[in-house]
């Protein structure tokens, strides 16, 4: 049985603390297999049933990495579009991904057409997968920060194209595109608070007692 320290759980909350979104990234590259131990560590989550819906792509090739970047530029364009006055101009200075210098990226998918788990959980929410996936994902991102890396969600991208850009089966749901990487600095703050597009709020806003 293994017991944690008051020490261990202070650490533990600064861990929640300092773990960013990140999108300046260094180019140094990655130490050979890291990406793999937190795909290993992903893979610890829980998942409904047991189901282990999970699936990462290493995306090591320079085409399909173009391919990501391009659809990106396109889909942040006609984000952009959607807003107007200074908000337009908010959104045309933040920056929404680190594609272009994180030195891996990993897409993840979900597997709708595993039977891994017998279905068990998934009868009355098949959504449960993809919560499952983003569970690993979550454990993924805080791993990285616990070694000093830095892994930034990218979601401004068109989920047929990823499917179409890395070959993988029609029945795995594309839930995120993941670049890793040592950041360029450690912040506090996340990024979007700093460029006050949006700020943090208080965990009493969003509870209520029924
Ligand atoms: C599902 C999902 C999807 C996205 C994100 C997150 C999540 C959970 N985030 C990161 C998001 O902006 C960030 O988590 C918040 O701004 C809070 O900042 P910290 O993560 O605390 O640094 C994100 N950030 C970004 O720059 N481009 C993106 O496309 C996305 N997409």
């Amino acid at each position: 049985m293994v017991e944690f320290d008051d020490t261990f759980r202070r650490q533990l909350h600064e861990l929640f603390v300092w773990r960013r979104d990140v999108r300046r990234f260094r180019t140094t590259a990655l130490p050979d297999g890291a990406v793999e131990r937190l795909i290993e560590t992903a893979c610890l989550s829980p998942s409904v049933g047991l189901s282990q819906p999970w699936r990462f792509v290493i995306v090591d090739d320079v085409e399909r990495r173009r391919a990501v970047i391009d659809d990106f530029k396109s889909c942040n364009a006609d984000a952009l579009n959607c807003y107007s006055g200074d908000r337009a101009a908010r959104y045309a200075t933040l920056k929404l991904s680190g594609l272009e210098q994180a030195p891996a990226h990993l897409a993840v998918f979900a597997d709708k057409a595993s039977d891994t788990g017998h279905g068990l959980g998934r009868a009355t929410m098949p959504e449960t997968t993809e919560y499952s996936v983003v569970a690993g994902i979550t454990a993924m991102w805080l791993a990285a920060r616990a070694e000093g890396i830095g892994l930034g969600w990218v979601s401004i991208l068109t989920p047929d194209r990823m499917h179409t850009i890395l070959d993988v089966p029609q029945a795995w749901k594309f839930i995120a595109y993941l670049c890793i990487g040592y950041p360029e600095a450690e912040c506090e703050q996340p990024e979007l608070e700093r460029a006050k597009w949006e700020h943090r709020r208080s965990s009493q806003e969003f509870t209520l007692r029924r």
